[in-house]
C-alpha cells in the first residue's frame, strides 16, 4: 500500500493551536492541491484526536476531480468516533481501526452507524495489521491527514511512503499545540526524508519528499 501524508503546518511545525481547533494555515490553492490528492487516493485516514477536535467530512467536493470519491479511515483504539461525526456520513465506506480495548456496545453502535470496524493490536492500534486488512479492502493508496500523534507513529512504523507538508507564512507558537510529528518522538535514530520538490503556493510553500 502507498502511504501518503499531507499536512499543514506554520513556520514552527505546528498543526493547531494549543486549542487543538482547525486553523486555516494555507489557502485555496492548498486546498485544491490537497483535494487532488484525496480524489487520487482510494481511502483518506485520519486519528480520532482530529476527528473529536476538527469532525472533518474528508470530501472531495470537486466532482470533476473524477473517479470514486474515497472512503474514509479512523485509528480509534477505543472506538470513541461520535456515531453523528461527519466522517460517517453519506454512501463512502469508513473504516474504523480499532484494538481488542475497543467496548463492544461502541464498536457495535458505530457498525450501525455504517461502519466497518477493523481491530488489529491489544491497547492500541497496530497500523502494520490493520493497513493489511484494509489492503483486503481495495485499498492501494492511503492519504493521511493528520495529526501528529497518528503521523508519527506511522513514521515509528516505517509505513510513511510519501510526505507533503505546506509550510504556512505564520507562527502559531505553544509547547503544547500540536506538531507534525508528536507521539514520544525519537532519540536515537531519526526517519531521514529525501526533498524531490518545492513550491510557493498561496502565501506559504509546500515541501514534497520521498521517505
Ligand atoms: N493542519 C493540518 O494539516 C491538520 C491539523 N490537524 C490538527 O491536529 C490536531 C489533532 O491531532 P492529534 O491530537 O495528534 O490527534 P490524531 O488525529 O493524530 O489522533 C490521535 C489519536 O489516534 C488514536 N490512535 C489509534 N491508534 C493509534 C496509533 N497507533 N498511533 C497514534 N494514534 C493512534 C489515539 O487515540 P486512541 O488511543 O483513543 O485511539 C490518539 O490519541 C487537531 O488540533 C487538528 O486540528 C489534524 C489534521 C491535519
Ligand atoms: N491541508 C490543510 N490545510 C489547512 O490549512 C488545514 N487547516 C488543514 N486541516 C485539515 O483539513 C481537514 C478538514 O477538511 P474537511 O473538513 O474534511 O474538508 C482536517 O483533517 C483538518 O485538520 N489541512
Amino acid at each position: 500500500m502507498h502511504v501518503h501524508v499531507n499536512a499543514a503546518v506554520s513556520v514552527d511545525g505546528k498543526l493547531s493551536s494549543t486549542r487543538r481547533e482547525q486553523i486555516s494555515i494555507s489557502g485555496d490553492e492548498d486546498f485544491a492541491r490537497m483535494e487532488t490528492i484525496r480524489a487520487e487516493s482510494d481511502a483518506v485516514m485520519v486519528g480520532v484526536g482530529t476527528v473529536l477536535a476538527d469532525d472533518p467530512s474528508l470530501e472531495r467536493h470537486d466532482e470533476s476531480l473524477g473517479r470514486e470519491p474515497p472512503a474514509r479511515v479512523v485509528a480509534d483504539s477505543r472506538a470513541r468516533t461520535p456515531t453523528d461525526a461527519d466522517i460517517l456520513a453519506g454512501d463512502r465506506p469508513t473504516y474504523v481501526l480499532a484494538s481488542a480495548a475497543a467496548p463492544e456496545d461502541r464498536r457495535r453502535a458505530l457498525e450501525r452507524a455504517g461502519a466497518t470496524v477493523i481491530v488489529a493490536g491489544d491497547e492500541r492500534v497496530a497500523l502494520p495489521e490493520a493497513f493489511d486488512e484494509l489492503a483486503s479492502h481495495g485499498i492501494s493508496r492511503l492519504m493521511v491527514e493528520g495529526g501528529g500523534e497518528l503521523i508519527f507513529s506511522l513514521f515509528a512504523a516505517e509505513l510513511v511512503d510519501e510526505l507533503t507538508v505546506y509550510v504556512g507564512s505564520m507562527i502559531i507558537g505553544g509547547r503544547g499545540a500540536p506538531t507534525l510529528a508528536d507521539g514520544d518522538g525519537f532519540v536515537d535514530e531519526f526517519p531521514t526524508l529525501e526533498l524531490r520538490d518545492v513550491a510557493r503556493l498561496d502565501d506559504g510553500v509546500v515541501l514534497t519528499y520521498d521517505v
